[in-house]
């Protein structure tokens, strides 16, 4: 049996934060904020995993009202989310993403992305694909307010 699920999520880009996309820290005089480190690839891939079990999404298990998450590190949030499916007998068929930002450049820290989503979802990083695009200076992404991420996975009974 396969399930499917999709995530988004949007995060606003603002000096003194670090800026935290897949796991990986992206030199860049803005970052993004929120309750957690705000990663909003992690983001909208946990919430996509969520999906495909119907189980809600991350404001459900992770409340940002409890300070437990406050800067939480959204690598550890999506291992747990990771848990849920894997404890339901899935493994990763494949995740595909993108990551909507007029900068900074997502490019060359794709491949470390990857690598760490991968691993959270105890994967092969053959099935998973991580995308950027700008969204040509239009919207809040394009004048540079946030940075939004999409994502589609597929999960698989074993
Ligand atoms: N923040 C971003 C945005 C885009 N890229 C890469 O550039 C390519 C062209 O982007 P367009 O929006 O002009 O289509 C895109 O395919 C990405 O490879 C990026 O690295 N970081
Ligand atoms: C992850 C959580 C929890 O710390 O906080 P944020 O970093 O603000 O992120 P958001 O995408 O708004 O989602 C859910 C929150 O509960």
């Amino acid at each position: 049996m396969i399930r499917v699920g999709q995530g988004f999520d949007v995060h606003q880009l603002v000096e003194g934060r670090p800026c935290i996309i897949g796991g990986v820290t992206i030199p860049y005089d803005k970052g993004l904020l929120g309750h957690s480190d705000a990663d909003v690839l992690l983001h909208a891939i946990s919430d996509a995993v969520l999906g495909a079990l119907a189980l809600g999404d991350i404001g459900k298990h992770f409340p940002d009202t409890d300070p437990a998450y406050e800067g939480a590190d959204s690598v550890r949030l999506l291992e747990h989310v990771w848990e849920l499916a894997a404890e339901r007998g899935y493994k990763l068929g494949n995740v595909d993403a993108t990551i909507i930002a007029q900068a900074p450049k997502m490019a060359p820290y794709i491949g470390q992305m990857v690598s760490v989503i991968a691993k959270a979802l105890g994967g092969e990083e053959t099935d998973v694909n991580v995308k950027a695009t700008t969204s040509e200076r239009l919207g809040f992404t394009g004048r540079g307010e946030g940075i939004a991420a999409q994502a589609v996975i597929c999960l698989i009974k074993k």
